[in-house]
């Protein structure tokens, strides 16, 4: 079977993919909108991807594209991150570092005390931004990335688990066309089902009363967020996930509660939470 992550070789997305399908063809993708692409257009089946992190939040561009694609998410692996800065060994000096967004954000103070007048640059992931350096040793670049990606691709790392807050963790989602469950050989920390859910039309209490489907059901919802639909400001979809085992009469009732309340409902899966083995 083939699977699509968000590459190249080192990424952290490739340590999450290799820990789920450690027999399969794991198959290095340069965006996260081409490994949705991927499963689309069935060049692979599944595809793994961030979601969200615990210092920075949602990957918005993946809850964009758990919107606009017709995929489900299979399951969830939750990873410790640790960020190092890391140079070709033929250099010391910084003039410019680059990685990931989530990975520049999650290392903002580290850099601002540390190289305060240091630029830095977003690339498509952090060990796209580790080989980067590694190819260009005239450049005087820095990559925040992972040890994996030192190793792989011959850097020094010169600052060690730069990351801002001790606890970091990133969510992985395994996204396919098909409603699966996943059941992996990991510890398995919860099941949840998610949804994504667009209120009917602006009045009063709209939120309110989708919210008291699963209130009154005794329904726990362990996350709420609200995306721009990007029809103009002030218009959202949320994400709302809810934390229990499936019950098909409770849960089907609700959304059909739902869709006669006029909302629409897009069902993302019900799948397990893992947690990632060191
Ligand atoms: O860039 C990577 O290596 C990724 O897999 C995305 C990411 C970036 C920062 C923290 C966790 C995942």
């Amino acid at each position: 079977m083939k699977i699509a992550f968000l590459g190249p070789q080192a990424s952290f997305t490739q340590l999450a993919a290799s820990q789920i399908f450690p027999e399969e063809e794991l198959i290095p993708q340069s965006s996260i909108l081409d490994c949705f692409n991927a499963v689309m257009n069935n060049e692979v089946e599944k595809a793994v991807v961030p979601l969200e992190n615990s210092i920075e939040g949602t990957v918005s561009m993946t809850l964009d594209y758990l919107y606009n694609f017709d995929v489900f998410i299979e399951t969830e692996l939750v990873m410790p991150i640790a960020h190092h800065l890391m140079v070709h060994p033929e250099n010391s000096v910084v003039e410019k570092i680059i990685s990931h967004p989530q990975a520049l954000a999650q290392t903002y103070h580290f850099r601002h005390e540390n190289y305060p007048k240091i630029p830095s640059q977003d690339f498509n992931s952090t060990a796209a931004a580790a080989k980067l350096v590694s190819e260009n040793p005239n450049e005087k670049w820095a990559a925040v990335a992972n040890r994996s990606a030192a190793k792989l691709y011959g850097l020094k790392i010169i600052h060690e688990n730069i990351q801002d807050f001790e606890q970091n963790h990133t969510k992985f989602v395994v996204i396919s066309k098909n409603k699966e469950i996943l059941d992996l050989p990991l510890q398995k920390t919860s099941e949840k089902t998610s949804l994504i859910i667009t209120l009917p039309e602006d009045h009063a209490g709209g939120l309110h009363q989708v919210l008291s489907v699963f209130a009154w059901r005794k329904m726990n919802l362990s996350k709420i967020e609200s995306r721009t639909l990007k029809t103009g400001l002030g218009n959202y979809f949320f994400l709302i996930n809810v934390a229990s085992e499936w019950h098909p009469v409770l849960s089907q009732n609700a959304i059909d509660e739902l869709i006669a309340l006029k909302a629409n409902v897009k069902f993302l899966g019900h799948y397990n939470e893992y947690l990632f083995m060191e």
